[in-house]
């Protein structure tokens, strides 16, 4: 089969086959939303990555099969090679099923917690390739909401990828997360996020430099160890002060400003990187 790395770590396939097709190895990962599965395709012969939707609360799947829907719909809409690759949604017993390209590496939240803090040299290049899909993703309608290092794929052959598109915000989309509270991971989103306002593109620019942050310094900015201290810090805008981010930090404060006028831009963040 194609991509040879996972020779080695995918064990016995599994007697479990998705939607006639998808024959079930190994476990790539978990999050929130569900389980994701090293699999072979064996009508084409090929390694991908299926992600199991989890039901929740809603046992006739409805729900988690908007869900994946809107999730594979604003993936797909990026066209960028910094964004997963969707090639599928399959329900399976009312299990919706979303098949991807099956990438090597490991996440960006798992570099720092086996790493520590990173290299800034290696950061910059990271901020670089996030910020161009970032662009991307706005340009076309797409507001990705969750942006962290768990959802940063660092791929064995340098490709940075952007993962994890189940809160994304796609004008006129089918599912929206509920209303009330907010989309997004607490320690990485940004203050206006928090207060539920309108995804905006430049909440997303919050999360990279809080993304950024956590890679160069080994964790977020505003991580407190428990969640309502976290909550409030990100409200309050005090973020621990930096200590190995060296040249990045301008870039990082630019991103993190919690006014959203002086927030930095795309644009500007790309060109900084540029010069560092
Ligand atoms: N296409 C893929 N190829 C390889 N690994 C993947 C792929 N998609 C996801 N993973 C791994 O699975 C983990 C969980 O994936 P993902 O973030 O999509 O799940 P989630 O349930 O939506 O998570 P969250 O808690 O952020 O909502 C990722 O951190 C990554 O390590």
């Amino acid at each position: 089969m194609g991509v040879l790395t996972y020779a080695a770590e995918a064990p016995i396939a599994s007697g479990i086959v998705v939607a006639g097709r998808y024959r079930l190895c190994s476990v790539l990962g978990r999050g929130g939303m569900g389980t994701v599965w090293l699999a072979q395709d064996e009508l084409m012969e090929r390694w991908v990555a299926v992600k199991q939707v989890d039901l929740g609360s809603d046992w006739s799947g409805k729900t988690a099969r908007k869900r994946a829907l809107a999730e594979a719909r604003a993936a797909s809409r990026v066209e960028h090679p910094g964004v997963v690759r969707i090639i599928d949604v399959v329900r399976d017993d009312d299990q919706p099923w979303i098949v991807m390209e099956a990438l090597s590496g490991q996440s960006l939240g798992a570099a720092i917690k086996e790493q520590g803090p990173l290299p800034v040299e290696q950061v910059v290049r990271i901020g670089h390739c996030i910020v161009d899909v970032l662009d991307a993703a706005h340009r076309a309608g797409v507001v990705h909401r969750d942006v962290k290092p768990g959802n940063v794929q660092l791929c064995d052959d340098g490709r940075v990828v952007l993962l994890d598109f189940g809160v994304a915000h796609v004008p006129g989309a089918d599912w929206r997360p509920p209303p009330g509270g907010f989309a997004g991971s607490p320690a990485f989103v940004s203050p206006e996020q928090l207060q539920g306002g309108e995804p905006l593109a430049a909440s997303d620019l919050f999360s990279l430099g809080a993304t950024l942050y956590a890679a160069v310094e080994g964790r977020s900015p505003f991580d407190r160890g428990d969640l309502f201290a976290t909550v409030l810090a990100v409200a309050e805008g005090r973020m621990t002060p930096f200590r190995r981010a060296g040249r990045l930090t301008p870039v990082l404060e630019g991103l993190l400003q919690p006014k959203l006028g002086r927030r930095w831009s795309a644009a500007r963040t790309r060109a900084a990187l540029l010069n560092l």
